[in-house]
């Protein structure tokens, strides 16, 4: 994703739907019928803000063909994959096989995958390395609980997920990598981070991949925000001037909930 300037934006924002383990197939097709039908009724410019969804894997071929049929504008990818390429992984999906159906994206390290699957960075490195082996951008989830939150220490524990997860990367893959900071104490909970803390942990983000990096790599790198985002606070959590984008559960569900998410610009916030 090259970096573009859309208004107050250096980055093409990112509004992207993890739908979790919520519809099947055929459901899928009726929410990403109705998703690009609100979005054309609305005249929506993709070149100002990408939209992309997250079905669960059993929707992807669905997905697929639907795009491709009608022409979609809208990207998808997977809600994760394999550290492995193929062979005797029961149960586990290989980056392969969602190339093959045409993902851009894959999500690395969601935090339900952290807390109910126990996964490492050290393994989230190794998806991420897995993803582009078959051409797909990752989209590294980050952030803390409540507790760490609450100790004062969510800067410090959410830029050691960063490193452990992209060590040994190149500065072209950062440059096109997405992280999302989703504090695990905002998901699904209602309640949501301030535009301010999305902002701050935004920023020490890019600061940190420009430490590790250059500058010109770190301002390349999508940033987004997620955690009971929706319609009503987009405005002023796009607002903070390194976040990218939203990662949104629950309002991605919402045909037209979404739509208006990715329409963001109408509800944005100036002072
Ligand atoms: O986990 C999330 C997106 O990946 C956020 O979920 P909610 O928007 O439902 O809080």
């Amino acid at each position: 994703m090259t970096s573009q300037t859309n208004g107050q934006f250096d980055r093409t924002p990112l509004i992207a739907g993890n739908w979790k383990m919520n519809m099947d197939h055929a459901q899928a097709i009726t929410l990403l019928q109705k998703l690009a039908w609100t979005l054309d009724d609305a005249k929506h410019d993709y070149s100002r803000a990408e939209v992309a969804v997250f079905p669960p894997f059993t929707d992807l071929r669905s997905v697929q063909s639907l795009v491709d049929g009608d022409d979609l504008r809208v990207v998808y990818g997977a809600q994760d994959l394999s550290d492995q390429d193929s062979g005797a992984y029961t149960g586990d999906i290989s980056g392969q096989f969602l190339a093959k159906l045409g993902c851009t994206y894959v999500l690395v390290g969601h935090s339900e995958r952290r807390t109910v699957h126990g996964e490492s960075d050290e393994l989230c490195n190794a998806k991420i390395a897995a993803a582009h082996r078959h051409g797909l951008v990752p989209v590294l989830c980050v952030g803390e609980g409540l507790e760490v939150r609450q100790a004062g220490e969510h800067v410090a524990f959410t830029l050691e997920q960063l490193r452990g997860s992209i060590a040994g990367l190149e500065a072209d893959r950062v440059a096109e990598l997405v992280v999302a900071y989703e504090p695990v104490w905002a998901i699904g909970t209602g309640e949501v981070a301030g535009p301010e803390d999305a902002q701050e942990m935004a920023a020490a983000i890019r600061a940190e991949l420009a430490g590790l990096y250059d500058d010109g790599t770190a301002s390349k790198t999508r940033i987004l925000y997620g955690g009971s985002a929706k319609a009503a606070n987009a405005g002023s959590i796009l607002k903070g001037k390194d976040v990218d984008g939203v990662l949104v559960g629950g309002a991605s569900l919402d045909a037209e909930e979404f739509a208006s998410i990715a329409r963001f610009e109408q509800h944005l916030v100036t002072d």
